[in-house]
């Protein structure tokens, strides 16, 4: 397989799966104006396939996905994002995300190497309508809640709603519960996120909306023995700290595997189960069976 290279310059081809909107045929938006490294200039137009992609520091790829990170305001997206992509924690003032922003960061996933192009979206109520559009190109949605706040939580079913409107069925979802480190500041106890993950997976399925694959198993319906193999799992779970930097690379090594398992479909590759790979490696991790 011959490998990509994100070039210097813009533009590079992106797998098949899809174009993304372009900022031509969208209102410019303002580059975030963070006290964040600054982000990758964002996206000039759709890295066609077979076009160069944007930005990235020159890496060679195998693969690229899209992953989206979606969540209230507050949460950690961006943290989480800086966290993954710089190995750093951007303590001080929170600055909110504006409209829109990504990082690349290539993963080794089982001597292939994985782009991931990570879209961290403003999580407050006034850009909505600018991340709607960007959900039904994403491979995978990291959709955090924030331990310390009780809202952030109780809007996660809002969260799945829009996700079910928005986003593709295939897309691979998790549940992170974020800030594990605040345990004095805690309000959300881990069994609920393991609940919540539970019967958000159920309910999705239920209401014949998002097939989610829950990470590392067919297709909702298409288990082996023809029972629905999510009723036994739900989505995947971890709780997570971009302030120590727990569970966080888990979440994003594990959402590259599935993708790429996925891309593969090679039969003789050993089949991958995400909940038992984050069961192994995830500290305090579980993932929830009913
Ligand atoms: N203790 C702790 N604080 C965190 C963690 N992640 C983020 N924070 C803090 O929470 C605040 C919000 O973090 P952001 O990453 O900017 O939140 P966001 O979800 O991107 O917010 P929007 O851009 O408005 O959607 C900042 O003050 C961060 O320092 C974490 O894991 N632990
Ligand atoms: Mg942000």
């Amino acid at each position: 397989m011959s490998r990509k290279k994100t070039p210097k310059s813009k533009g590079g081809s992106v797998p098949a799966a899809s174009t993304l909107p372009t900022a031509a045929n969208r209102p410019r938006l303002a580059c975030p104006r963070t006290a964040r490294p600054g982000p990758e200039a964002l996206p000039n137009g759709p890295p066609q396939s077979g076009r160069p992609s944007l930005g990235g520091s020159g890496d060679f790829y195998d693969v690229a996905f899209k992953v989206m990170l979606v969540g209230d305001s507050g949460v950690g997206k961006t943290c989480l994002l800086v966290r993954f992509k710089d190995g750093a924690f951007l303590a001080g003032t929170f600055i909110s995300t504006v409209g829109i922003d990504f990082r690349n960061k290539v993963l080794d996933v089982d001597g292939m190497k994985v782009k991931l192009q990570i879209w961290d979206t403003a999580g407050q109520e006034r850009f909505r309508s600018v991340t709607h559009a960007y959900y039904r190109d994403a491979h995978a949605l990291l959709l955090l809640y924030d331990i310390t706040n009780k809202d952030s939580f109780d809007n996660i079913q809002a969260w799945l709603t829009e996700i079910q409107e928005y986003a593709q069925q295939d897309v691979v979802l998790m549940l992170l519960g974020n800030k594990v480190d605040s345990t004095q500041e805690r309000v959300v106890k881990r069994e609920d996120g393991e609940k919540l993950a539970k019967v958000s997976q159920n309910r999705v399925d239920d209401e014949g909306g998002l097939k989610a694959v829950t990470l590392g198993l067919p297709p909702f319906g298409q288990h082996p023995t023809g029972s629905s193999c999510l009723q036994e799992y739900g989505l995947p779970f971890m709780e997570t700290s971009a302030k120590t930097g727990l569970n966080v690379d888990l979440a994003f090594t594990a959402i590259a595997k599935e993708l790429k398992h996925r891309s593969i479909k090679a039969p003789s590759q050993p089949h991958f189960r995400l909940h038992d790979y984050v069961k192994k490696e995830g500290q305090g991790v579980s993932c929830c069976r009913l």
